[in-house]
């Protein structure tokens, strides 16, 4: 099964402060969608909103269905996963258990944790280690194959690279666009493209809590530059 990702008008706030304003985007199952912007934009909140960490007004709709009103662990059962910014595993416990403990929540066989171990081969290597001596890449290599135990349809990445060496960043990159190809959403946050650029379908610039455009891979990020005020190519 494939599911598009359709968010209509969503409002993030924390008290009175407004993060994310009637936000509207698409983020179709079969491919990669990027959603760029500065620290503080509203990028997080906006994952996290889709994720059911964070309340939010609006509607999100997931292969048609309106999850808006649904708790963080339906969402998750319903096929939607985050990976989030920091990564937020539990550094005193091994690999193999961080894994268990996410396939606990969701009832799922125990296979599952070991397909997830084989998702990197790192981790099968690591799996009695600490979570927390990871290296950063094998921590986000982990949080990945956490996010990734119930098959999820769709699947929200934010700042997946940042700070992780390039060889990190390519393998990481080389499975968001396999899972892309096997049909999922994959939606993925960032300050700045870098090497991801390569594997954007399409993508859109929030600036301020608010979409200011949408463009296709190549064109995203001279549009981003210039909602900056920064010329496109300097
Ligand atoms: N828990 C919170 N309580 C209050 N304000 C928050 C909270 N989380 C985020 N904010 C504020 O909401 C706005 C959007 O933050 P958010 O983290 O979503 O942006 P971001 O684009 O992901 O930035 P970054 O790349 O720095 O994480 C910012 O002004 C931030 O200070």
């Amino acid at each position: 099964m494939s599911a598009d990702l359709v968010v209509e008008d969503l409002d993030v706030s924390y008290g009175r402060a407004t993060a994310v304003a009637g936000v509207s985007l698409t983020a179709p199952a079969g491919s990669v969608t990027a959603l760029v912007g500065p620290n503080g934009a509203g990028k997080s909140s906006l994952l996290l909103a889709i994720s059911g960490a964070v309340a939010a007004k609006g509607r999100i709709l997931v292969g048609g269905i309106d999850v808006a009103a649904m708790p963080a662990r339906e969402r998750t059962q319903a096929g939607i996963a985050l990976v989030p910014q920091g990564r937020q595993l539990f550094p005193r416990i091994s690999v193999v258990d961080n894994l268990r403990v996410f396939a606990e929540h969701l009832r799922l066989p125990r296979s599952a944790v070991d397909s997830a171990l084989d998702r990197f081969p790192v981790l099968r290597e690591r799996a009695d280690r600490l979570a927390g001596v990871l290296s950063g890449g094998e921590q986000q290599m982990l949080a990945v194959s956490r996010a990734l135990l119930g098959e999820p349809e769709l699947l929200l990445l934010d700042e997946m690279a940042t700070g992780l060496a390039p060889a990190v960043v390519q393998r990481l990159a080389e499975t968001a666009v396999a899972l892309a190809r096997s049909g999922v959403a994959v939606l993925l946050a960032a300050p700045e493209l870098g090497m991801q650029r390569r594997i954007v379908d399409r993508g859109y610039v929030l600036v301020r809590g608010q979409i200011v455009s949408e463009e296709t891979g190549a064109a995203l990020e001279d549009a981003y530059r210039r909602s900056l005020g920064i010329g496109a190519g300097s």
